[in-house]
């Protein structure tokens, strides 16, 4: 696979704090990287680092197979596009003009992209609207076009839906898939509403103390938290036989435990294996959600 953004045990020390400890993350080319943890957990610390508004105290990371000392790094970070805790936008401008400043700070030679930029945002409608005037999600939405200037391939984005209504959220998720899907736009965001990146990321990164502790791309997220049935047997050789008989699809865990995913027909599967000899000492039903994942991760310490 190929990655946008690798690091290697980064480390970043406040006085005798650790904010990142031992940091080792991967983000790869084309996803939407759901960077989760709690307050503090250190996502703002890293995004930080990425952006080089801060240095490394120890550890090192690469953007696009650059590394971060690097003098070329300079160059590659120009292929990025950030949005940092709240967007910088001047208040006392409208969208446009907003975006006519960074157009210049940018030293970009014409204005043409510009009524293509607010289309994509949804703000070509604002005209001579202060930006003091605008609703949040207008803000967080001005703040990514700002990004989107200087036409780069990966996008980050820290905390994006932070305080916005339900509606300022939808609006920033189809802009965010829209993004991703027809401009192949690389994006890492970073977030504490687990329910909302769910609807976006394509993998994620689970921040705690400062150290990932697990990447799962959601493929397998969703299979980890799939419904099922777990049953334990007296021997799993005879359940799994049954199972393959009955077209069902499982996940051996051991010798006496499985899970069962889809509807099953549980009288069925009884008959089927008492005529075998195979004994069930125990079977419910086995639901892990997102939220009950993320917790038993970074309640429980499991590291990888
Ligand atoms: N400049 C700083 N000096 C000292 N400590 C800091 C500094 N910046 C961050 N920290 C501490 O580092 C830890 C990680 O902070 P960070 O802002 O990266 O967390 P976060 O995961 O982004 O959380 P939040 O969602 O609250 O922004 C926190 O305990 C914070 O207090």
């Amino acid at each position: 696979m190929e990655y946008i953004f690798t690091t290697n045990a980064l480390e970043k020390t406040y006085k005798h704090f650790d904010a990142l400890n031992h940091l080792n993350m991967h983000v790869p080319k084309g996803s939407i990287y759901g960077f989760v943890g709690k307050n503090g957990a250190g996502k703002t610390t890293l995004i930080r680092l990425l952006c080089g508004l801060q240095k490394p105290t120890k550890g090192s990371f690469s953007l696009y197979g650059v590394a971060h000392d690097d003098a070329k790094i300079h160059d590659v970070r120009k292929r990025i596009g950030a949005v940092v805790e709240t967007p910088s936008i001047y208040l006392d401008m409208s969208a446009r003009d907003n975006l006519k400043e960074q157009y210049r700070i940018l030293g970009l030679p014409s204005d043409d992209g510009i009524n293509k930029l607010l289309h994509l945002v949804g703000l070509d409608q604002t005209e001579k609207k202060k930006a003091k005037n605008f609703s949040l999600g207008m803000r967080q939405r001005l703040g990514i076009a700002i990004a989107l200037a200087g036409n780069p391939d990966f996008l980050v984005l820290d905390e994006p839906v932070n305080g916005l209504d339900p509606e300022g959220i939808i609006e920033i998720r189809e802009l965010i898939l829209k993004l991703n899907k027809e401009y192949q736009i690389t994006i890492l965001i970073s977030s504490h509403i687990l329910d909302e990146l769910s609807r976006l990321a394509t993998h994620y990164g689970f921040i705690d103390h400062g150290m990932i502790v697990k990447e799962i791309s959601a493929k397998d997220l969703e299979a980890a938290c799939r419904k099922c049935v777990r049953i334990q047997v007296s021997d799993t050789a005879i359940l799994s036989r049954i199972l393959d008989d009955m077209r069902m699809d499982y996940k051996i865990l051991s010798t006496k435990e499985a899970d069962i995913y889809g509807k099953i027909n549980v009288t069925e599967l009884t008959l089927k294996l008492l005529e075998e000899g195979c004994i069930i000492d125990r079977i419910n039903e086995h639901d892990e959600s997102l939220e009950n994942y993320y917790i038993n991760l970074v309640g429980g310490g499991r590291h990888e």
